[in-house]
C-alpha cells in the first residue's frame, strides 16, 4: 500500500491518458544515462537542450494530448475527419511546444507518436494490446492531411539523401521499434531482474539497433547512424545495461556519439511511446481513471 498516492481520483478517460503521455515523456527524459541524449547527468550531444526544458515541454503539451483523444470519441472511427482534427491538435501542439521552448525543437517526434497512440487508444480503451493499439496509430497514419503543410524538415531531407524511412513510415508501418523491439526487451530486463531503470535503457538499445533514426542522420550522416546501431547492439550482446560490461559499452557509445554530434532523439521518442503502451496495456494507466 502507498503512504501517498498523488493520482487525483476521478479522472476522465481523455485526462488520464493525457497525464499517461506526459509521464511517459518526463520518464524518458528522466532516465540515465542515456547515450548522447539529454538525461540528469547532463545535455548529451545538445547545445540547446536541458531536462528543464523536456520537462517544461512535456507539460506543454497535455491540452493537445486531451484534444486528441476528445476527437477520437467524437468521430468514433479511423478515418479522415479524425485524421484531420488530429494533424490539427498536432500542430497546434508543436507551437504551445516552440511557445514554451523559446523556439526549440524538444518533442516534435513525440508528439506525433505519442498522439497517434492516444488517439488510438481513446477510440477503443477496451482493446489496449500493445499490437492492436499500434495497428489503429498506423492505420489513421496512413491517411493523408490534406492541410499538412510539407517543409523541407530535416526528415524529409535525410529521406532524399539517404532513402531512410522515418517517423511518418515508422507510424504507418505499426511502430515495429516498439511492438517488435522495445516491449519485448523491456520484457526480458525485467523478467531477469535487471531492475526497471536498466530494463528502459535496454529497451531504448533495442530500439537503437535498428532505427534509422533521421535526427542522427541529418547530424552525422550514416557513420553516425553506423555507430548507434552497432554500439547500442554491442551493449545489449554484452550482458544489458545492468551489467558490468554493458555498462562500460554504454559509456563507450555515449562518448562515440557526443563526438560525432549524433543525438537518437528519435529513438528518444519511441521509448517513450513503448512506455505509455507498456503502461496502458498492463491496465495500470487506465484503470485509476473513470471512464
Ligand atoms: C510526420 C512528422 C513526424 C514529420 O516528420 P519528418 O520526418 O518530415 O520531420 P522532422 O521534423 O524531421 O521530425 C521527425 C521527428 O521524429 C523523430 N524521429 C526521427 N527518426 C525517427 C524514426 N525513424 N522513427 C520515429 N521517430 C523518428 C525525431 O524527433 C526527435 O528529434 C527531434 C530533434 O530533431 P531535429 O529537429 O532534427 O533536431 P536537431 O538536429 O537537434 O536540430 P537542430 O539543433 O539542428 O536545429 C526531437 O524533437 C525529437 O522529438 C525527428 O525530429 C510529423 O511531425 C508531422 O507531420 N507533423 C505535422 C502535424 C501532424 O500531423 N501531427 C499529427 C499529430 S498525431
Ligand atoms: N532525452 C532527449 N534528449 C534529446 N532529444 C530528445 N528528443 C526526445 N527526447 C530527447
Amino acid at each position: 500500500m502507498h503512504a501517498l498516492n498523488l493520482q487525483p481520483k476521478n479522472l476522465s478517460l481523455v485526462e488520464r491518458l493525457a497525464d499517461l503521455a506526459v509521464d511517459a515523456l518526463i520518464d524518458e527524459a528522466d532516465l540515465s544515462p542515456k547515450p548522447a541524449l539529454v538525461d540528469r547527468r547532463g545535455n548529451g550531444a545538445h547545445t540547446d537542450l536541458h531536462l528543464g526544458l523536456m520537462h517544461a515541454s512535456a507539460l506543454s503539451l497535455w491540452p493537445a494530448f486531451k484534444e486528441m483523444a476528445e476527437a477520437a470519441i467524437e468521430f468514433g472511427e479511423v478515418g479522415l475527419p479524425l485524421r484531420e482534427a488530429v494533424g490539427r491538435i498536432g500542430r497546434e501542439g508543436e507551437q504551445a511546444m516552440l511557445d514554451t521552448t523559446g523556439g526549440v525543437n524538444t518533442h516534435r517526434g513525440a508528439i506525433w507518436a505519442l498522439g497517434l497512440l492516444v488517439t488510438a487508444v481513446a477510440l477503443e480503451p477496451q482493446s489496449c494490446r500493445a499490437h492492436s493499439v499500434a495497428l489503429r496509430a498506423a492505420r489513421l497514419a496512413l491517411l493523408d492531411d490534406r492541410f499538412a503543410p510539407r517543409p523541407l524538415s530535416h526528415g524529409a531531407q535525410v529521406a532524399q539523401r539517404y532513402g531512410a524511412r522515418g517517423a511518418r513510415e515508422e507510424a504507418q508501418l505499426g511502430f515495429r521499434a516498439v511492438t517488435q523491439r522495445a516491449l519485448p526487451q523491456l520484457q526480458r530486463s525485467r523478467a531477469a531482474g535487471h531492475g526497471e531503470q536498466n530494463a528502459r535503457l535496454d529497451a531504448l538499445l533495442a530500439i537503437m539497433t535498428n532505427l534509422a533514426d533521421t535526427c542522427v542522420l541529418y547530424r552525422a550522416g550514416e557513420e553516425g547512424l553506423n555507430t548507434m546501431q552497432r554500439g547500442a547492439k554491442a551493449v545489449l550482446d554484452a550482458g544489458g545495461s545492468a551489467s558490468l560490461g554493458g555498462r562500460r559499452r554504454l559509456h563507450e557509445l555515449d562518448q562515440q556519439l557526443i563526438a560525432l554530434n549524433a543525438s537518437p532523439g528519435g529513438a528518444a521518442d519511441l521509448l517513450a511511446a513503448c512506455l505509455f503502451i507498456d503502461r496502458i496495456e498492463s491496465g495500470d494507466g487506465l484503470i485509476q481513471g473513470v471512464f
